[in-house]
């Protein structure tokens, strides 16, 4: 059965700074500084799937659905929102990488074995990529 690799774009924008609760605030500041204070992204995210075309319809998942299923569970919780905001990150720092993993953690339980990559650019030169390891 031959393999695809199924990619949805997405964007959304929110605001952050950078802080850890396992840093003091001088050593906080040294290691984000600019940062540390409040600025935004405008995020580029992009999921993959991983799986085998359905016979009967020629999709490995019905784009549509996929795009709901971002747009609910993680566009909602991201878009124009201060992600200091957010529970998961009051224990993590608001980094890319942090972010990547916590929309993986959003969207496994809705695309289970389907869910191959999480990429996420924060600014042209940067990008995270998650991929459940
Ligand atoms: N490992 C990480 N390091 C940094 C992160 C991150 O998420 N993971 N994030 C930041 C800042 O929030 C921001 O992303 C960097 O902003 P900025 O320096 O303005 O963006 P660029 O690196 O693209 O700008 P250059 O022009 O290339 O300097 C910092 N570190
Ligand atoms: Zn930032």
């Amino acid at each position: 059965m031959p393999i695809v690799y199924l990619t949805r774009k997405e964007h959304f924008s929110s605001a952050h700074r950078l802080e850890s609760k396992y840093l003091t605030e001088i050593q906080n500041r040294e290691v984000y500084s600019k940062c540390f204070g409040i600025h935004g992204h405008n995020y580029t995210l992009k999921v993959t799937l991983r799986g085998t075309i359905v016979k009967e319809t020629g999709m490995v998942i019905n784009i549509t659905d996929m795009k709901r299923i971002i747009q609910e569970h993680v566009l909602k919780k991201l878009d124009h929102k201060n992600l200091g905001d957010l529970e998961y990150f009051q224990n993590e720092p608001s980094t890319a990488e942090n972010i990547a993993i916590f929309i993986w953690n959003e969207l496994k339980p809705h695309f289970g074995d389907l869910l191959y990559e999480v990429k996420l650019k924060e600014t042209e030169n940067n990008t995270a990529i998650y991929r459940g390891e």
